[in-house]
């Protein structure tokens, strides 16, 4: 019974392996009937063939090329994250590599699907192929840059049966995934406007500051409070485009020199993995310059304005306009135009006279920026503005809306004092921590100098030498304080007296 049965398989097997070879032997001999057709049925033949065949061949291909449709030089983005998703998946199956670049940390190679490679994967018990694939210019031609005459593209092949879960949840966890990996690998970079005489545009850096909301020192409350901003911000595409607003968002941050504001966006950028444009107003132009470098910003970027309280000088033409304007742009609250020229109030004017720039931007055009006019191409720009003088800065270029954060980067606190501790010496506790709690409860120390009186000056210097120095330097500038304080006293009281005395 065992046997028959055996045998009954058998048969059908080599039935079906019969029936297969013929097709194929069918299809090739259908094929070659197209060389003796005439001319003018060759091509109903080839399409009919063509649909003969997908009809018999259960396998579906997609092909996904590396230039976008759009552009020659653009390679598409579906390419780029099926190339990512790829190289870290697949790659060990191939036995044909290509060896790229060196990874972000530079210690490792970076290996890929070599051309012509075909590699599968099993997706919720779903098999696919994946072949690599590149097509070569037919004719030879002479171009400066050959790379551009090969075309490249990845092939995608499937049974049709399992298309709805290949090209819905399957595509989505390739793209998705890829697009985690490109994110990751990126090198970031830290661009600023170099103007030379007859170009202005960006020149870039590769951005490998180590600041991160860990290390940088300042009330947990605030940091988390910062936190879940930027989170909220870097996640609400689609509320954007509900309110009709552009995607971006501006951060205020003020405070005396040394409380970390500079340090505060490189953890921004660190912690949202976003580029850093630093602009140089003072040496903008005008405000087609300045619209002409914000359309080459790129998405996912923080355009930063360090010092916005010297930005902008008043010299050359500006200052004649201001001379003529003068009485019309005094107190307005209108943004548009009226107050182009100022962004300071007076008490900082002598400063911006030393200032040699050229620049012609005025703040109707930033404003215009900020507003979103000029932006809103492409989305996720922060826009950060540092001063020390907040309240120079003119209310319209902060009010909220514009600059919808303000941030105080205040003096050392105990909170911060023990994170630049952590960070330093590697300490949690000690006992000359309630000393330093108490100094800093009466002293005005920025974390910068805090941070400089714990580095240790020499390697022998232990934690306990360090704090010590940081205990010195408190009790120091107390000392000095509380000598003001008695001196001022003194004069109070001498006035007082000769006030009496007539
Ligand atoms: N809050 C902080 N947390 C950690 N480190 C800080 C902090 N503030 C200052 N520092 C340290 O002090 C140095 C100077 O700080 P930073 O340049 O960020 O100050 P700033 O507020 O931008 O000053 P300025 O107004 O002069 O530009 C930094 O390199 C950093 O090491
Ligand atoms: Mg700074």
């Amino acid at each position: 019974m065992m046997l028959i049965k055996k045998r009954r398989e058998m048969e059908a097997l080599k039935l079906w392996t019969n029936l297969g070879s013929s097709l194929i032997a069918l299809m090739a001999a259908w094929t070659m009937l197209e060389k003796y057709l005439p001319e003018q049925l060759r091509g109903i033949f080839t399409q009919h063939t063509q649909k003969l065949f997908s009809f018999l061949n259960p396998y579906i291909k997609i092909r996904f090329p590396e230039l976008s449709g759009t552009s020659r030089y653009r390679r598409s983005e579906a390419y780029v994250m099926i190339h990512a998703y790829l190289t870290a998946h697949t790659s060990p199956a191939a036995k044909s590599l290509k060896a790229s670049d060196t990874s972000k940390d530079g210690r490792s190679l970076v290996l890929s699907m070599d051309e012509d490679e075909e590699v599968s994967h099993v997706f919720r018990g779903v098999k696919v192929w994946w072949a690599s694939r590149k097509t070569s210019p037919k004719a030879q031609s002479i171009s400066l840059y050959p790379e551009d005459d090969e075309k490249r593209f990845y092939v995608l092949t499937f049974h049709k049966r399992d298309r709805e879960l290949v090209v819905g949840e399957y595509m989505g966890h390739v793209l998705g995934e890829g697009r985690a990996i490109v994110a990751g690998n990126r090198q970031r970079k830290l661009y600023s406007n170099n103007p030379t005489r007859n170009w202005c545009g960006w020149s870039s850096v590769a951005f490998e500051h180590p600041a991160s909301f860990d290390t940088l020192a300042m009330p947990m409350k605030v940091k988390e409070g910062i936190k879940k901003d930027l989170v909220k911000f870097s996640q609400g595409k689609s509320y954007y485009a509900k309110i009709g607003k552009p995607w971006k968002r501006g951060y205020l941050l003020y405070g005396p020199p040394g409380t970390g504001k500079s340090t505060m966006i490189a953890a921004i950028a660190n912690f949202l993995n976003y580029d850093i444009y630093n602009l140089e107003l003072t040496t903008v132009k005008d405000n087609s310059e300045l619209i002409k470098l914000l359309l080459e910003t790129t998405g996912k970027s923080i355009i930063v304005i360090e010092d916005i309280d010297c930005s902008l000088d008043l010299t050359g033409q500006r200052k004649s306009e201001k001379k003529k304007n003068s009485e019309d742009d005094s107190d307005s609250d209108d943004d548009s135009g009226g107050k182009s020229n100022k962004i300071v109030s007076k008490s900082l004017k002598e400063k911006e006279k030393e200032n040699k720039s050229d620049s012609r931007v005025t703040l109707s055009g930033l404003l215009n920026f900020i507003d979103g006019i000029w932006s809103a191409c492409g989305g996720e720009r922060i826009i950060v503005f540092t001063t020390n003088y907040v309240d120079k800065l003119d209310p319209a270029l902060i009010r909220r809306g514009r600059m919808d954060m303000h941030i105080e980067m205040s003096y050392c606190c105990f909170e911060a004092f023990k994170i630049l501790a952590k960070n330093y010496l590697d300490i949690e506790e000690h006992s000359l921590f309630g000393r330093v709690k108490e100094l800093l409860r009466e002293i005005k120390m920025t974390p910068a100098n805090v941070a400089e009186n714990l580095l240790p000056k020499s390697v022998e210097d232990s934690e306990e030498k360090c704090l010590r120095n940081l205990v010195e330097a408190l009790e120091k500038v107390k000392e000095e304080e509380d000598g003001k304080l008695k001196i001022e006293k003194k004069e109070k009281q001498w006035q007082w007296i000769k006030s009496v005395l007539g």
